[in-house]
C-alpha cells in the first residue's frame, strides 16, 4: 500500500483535458473493479468524481455514510433514472427492476407482502428440494462415477434459473439435467438479452448503441432477437394463465400479481421478467465464489462440516435427509461463510443511481443534478477502514458473536443486498437456496477446483461471474456420523 501512495499527489480519478477519463477508462475496462477499488482506497473519504466524454459525469463512492444518504436518507433524489431505464427498457419494460416512482411502489407493495407469506416460503423450500434431489445430486453422483469434469458455475446457474422460473410463473424449464430443449433455449435467450442490454453501458461512445439499434445491426440485432424469444415465451404462459380464469390459484408470483390488481398482460410480462432477472444468477455467482474460496481455506470447510454434523445429530438426521427452514436457520457458521464470500465477491459489484438535485454528500463531496452516483460494493469489501487490515482475508469468524451466532451487519457498510426502501426482496430466499445447496453438496461430495490458481478472474455483466467458469472434479465424501 505504501507503494500506491507514492504515485503522486493527485487522488481520485485522473482527468485529461477534452478526453476526460477516456484513456484510462479504455485501458482499464477489463479490470474495472480492481482499478476503481485501488483509486477509491487512495482517496481520503473513499469517494471520487468520475468523468468521461459524452457528458458522463458522476461520483463513485465506497463510503458507508454516503451510501446511507443515497439509498435511504435522500432516497427520493436518487432513483434508477433515465439512463438506466432507457437501456433496459426493451428487455424489462416497466417491471420492478426497471421503474421508479409510483410504478415501482405499486409492484414493491404487492411483492413485499407476498415475499413475507408462509405459503411462498413453503413453495420456495419445496422447489429447492425437488431440484436438489431429482437433479443436482444425481448429476454429481453420475460425475463421480464417470470421473467427468464439471463446470460448477454453469450447473449452479442452471439450478437457479430453474428455481426462479418456478417461483415467477410455475414453469420448470428443466435447464439442469432436464431434456427440455425449449427451456434451455429460453435460458440462453434470457442470458443474451441480459448481457447485451448491460453491454449498452460499456460503449466508449455512449449513444452508439442507439445507432446500431436503429440499423438493427451487430449486437443490437442479436439483442432484438433474444428479447423477442423471451417475450413470446413469457406471453404464452401468461395468456394461458389468464384464460384459465378462476382456476388460477397457483403459488407462484404471477398468480399472486394476477390476483391483486387489474394488470394488463404486457405489464404482467414485465413483472415476471424483472423477477427472473433479479433472482437469476446472483445466488449462482455467490456460490461459485464460495466453492472457489473454500479450496484455499480447508479449515473453513471443516468447520462447516462440523456444524452440519452437530445439526444432524441434534435432530436425529442422517445424510440424505433434507433440512427444514429451522435447521437452515441454525447454520450460523455456513451463513457467515457465505456472507463472507459475498463480501469479497458481491454478486452485484457496483450499482448506479441518478441524481435529481444538486446535493452535498455526507463526506462533503458535491454532486450535481444530472450526474450519476455509483456505490461500489466490491471496493467496500476491500476497505481496511470498514473491515480492518485483514480485509483481504476470507474469515467467516468476523461475522459471528462469542456464542457463534451471526451478527447483523449494517446494510450501508455491506450493501450486497442493496439497502433502504429498494433493498433486495429475495434475500431470505437466496440464503435458503444457497445454504440448502452448500449443505447438500458438501456433506456428500468433496469439490476439487481444477487450475485453482488460474481461475478467479471475473466477467462483468449485471452480475459478477467467473471468467472461464469453475471447472471442478467431485468425489464422494465419506462421512461417519
Ligand atoms: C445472493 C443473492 C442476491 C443478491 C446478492 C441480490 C442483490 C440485490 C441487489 C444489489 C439489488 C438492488 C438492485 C438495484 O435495484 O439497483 C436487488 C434487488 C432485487 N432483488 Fe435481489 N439479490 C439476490 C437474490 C435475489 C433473489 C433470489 C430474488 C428473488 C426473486 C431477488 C429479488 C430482487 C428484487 C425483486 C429486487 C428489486 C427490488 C426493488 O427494486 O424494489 N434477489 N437484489
Amino acid at each position: 500500500t505504501s507503494n500506491r501512495k507514492t504515485h503522486g499527489h493527485h487522488k481520485g480519478f485522473k482527468t485529461y483535458p477534452l478526453i476526460g477519463l477516456l484513456l484510462e477508462f479504455l485501458r482499464n475496462r477489463n479490470r474495472f473493479l480492481d482499478w476503481t477499488t485501488q483509486v477509491l482506497g487512495d482517496c481520503p473519504t473513499n469517494t471520487s468524481a468520475f468523468h468521461r466524454p459524452g457528458n458522463i459525469r458522476g461520483v463513485i463512492t465506497a463510503n458507508p455514510a454516503n451510501v446511507e444518504h443515497v439509498l435511504k436518507t435522500n432516497f427520493e433524489s436518487y432513483p434508477k433514472g433515465e439512463q438506466f431505464i432507457v437501456r433496459l427498457q426493451d428487455f424489462l419494460g416497466k417491471g420492478i427492476f426497471n421503474s421508479d416512482g409510483e410504478l415501482w411502489k405499486l409492484q414493491r407493495k404487492t411483492a413485499s407482502y407476498e415475499f413475507n407469506t408462509k405459503s411462498l416460503r413453503i413453495f420456495i423450500m419445496e422447489n429447492v428440494r425437488v431440484e436438489l434431489y431429482t437433479r443436482l445430486i444425481p448429476m454429481l453422483t453420475e460425475a463421480v462415477q464417470s470421473h467427468r469434469i464439471l463446470d460448477l458455475q454453469d450447473i449452479l446457474e442452471r439450478f437457479s434459473f430453474d428455481n426462479i422460473c418456478k417461483l415467477a410463473f410455475n414453469f420448470d424449464p428443466g435447464c439442469l439435467g432436464g431434456t427440455r430443449k425449449t427451456g434451455t433455449e429460453f435460458m440462453r435467450a434470457f442470458e443474451n438479452a441480459a448481457t447485451l442490454s448491460a453491454g449498452r453501458f460499456l460503449y466508449a461512445v455512449p449513444f452508439l448503441w442507439r445507432v446500431k439499434k436503429a440499423l438493427n445491426i451487430g449486437s443490437e440485432a442479436t439483442l432484438r432477437k433474444s428479447i423477442s424469444i423471451v417475450h413470446e415465451f413469457a406471453d404464452t404462459i401468461i395468456r394461458n394463465r389468464l384464460e384459465s380464469g378462476a382456476d388460477n390459484n397457483e403459488d407462484d408470483l404471477l398468480s399472486r400479481f394476477i390476483g391483486k390488481d387489474e394488470n394488463s398482460a404486457e405489464f404482467l410480462r414485465d413483472i415476471v421478467i424483472s423477477f427472473i432477472l433479479a433472482g437469476r444468477d446472483s445466488t449462482s455467482s455467490a456460490l461459485s465464489w464460495f466453492f472457489w474460496l473454500l479450496c484455499f481455506n480447508p479449515k473453513v470447510e471443516q468447520n462447516i462440516l462440523k456444524e452440519l454434523k452437530e445439526i444432524r445429530s441434534r435432530n436425529r438426521k442422517t445424510i440424505g435427509d433434507s433440512y427444514s427452514v429451522e435447521e437452515l436457520r441454525d447454520m450460523n457458521y455456513l451463513h457467515a461463510a457465505i456472507s463472507e464470500a459475498m463480501r469479497l465477491y458481491p454478486p452485484v459489484p457496483v450499482d448506479t443511481k441518478a441524481c435529481l438535485n444538486d446535493d452535498v454528500l455526507p463526506d462533503g463531496t458535491f454532486i450535481r443534478k444530472g450526474w450519476f452516483v455509483t456505490y461500489h460494493t466490491y471496493a467496500m469489501g476491500r476497505m481496511p477502514n470498514i473491515w480492518g487490515e485483514d480485509c483481504y482475508e476470507f474469515r467467516p469468524e468476523r461475522w459471528l458473536d462469542e456464542k457463534g451466532i451471526v451478527k447483523q451487519e449494517s446494510p450501508f457498510r455491506y450493501p450486497v443486498f442493496h439497502a433502504g426502501p429498494r433493498m433486495c426482496l429475495g434475500k431470505d430466499m437466496a440464503y435458503i437456496q444457497m445454504k440448502s445447496i452448500a449443505a447438500a453438496v458438501m456433506e456428500r461430495f468433496s469439490v476439487e477446483v481444477l487450475e485453482k490458481e488460474k481461475s478467479g478472474g471475473h466477467l462483468l455483466s449485471l452480475t459478477l461471474r467467473m471468467k472461464g467458469g469453475l471447472p471442478v472434479k467431485v468425489r464422494e465424501r465419506i462421512l461417519l456420523d
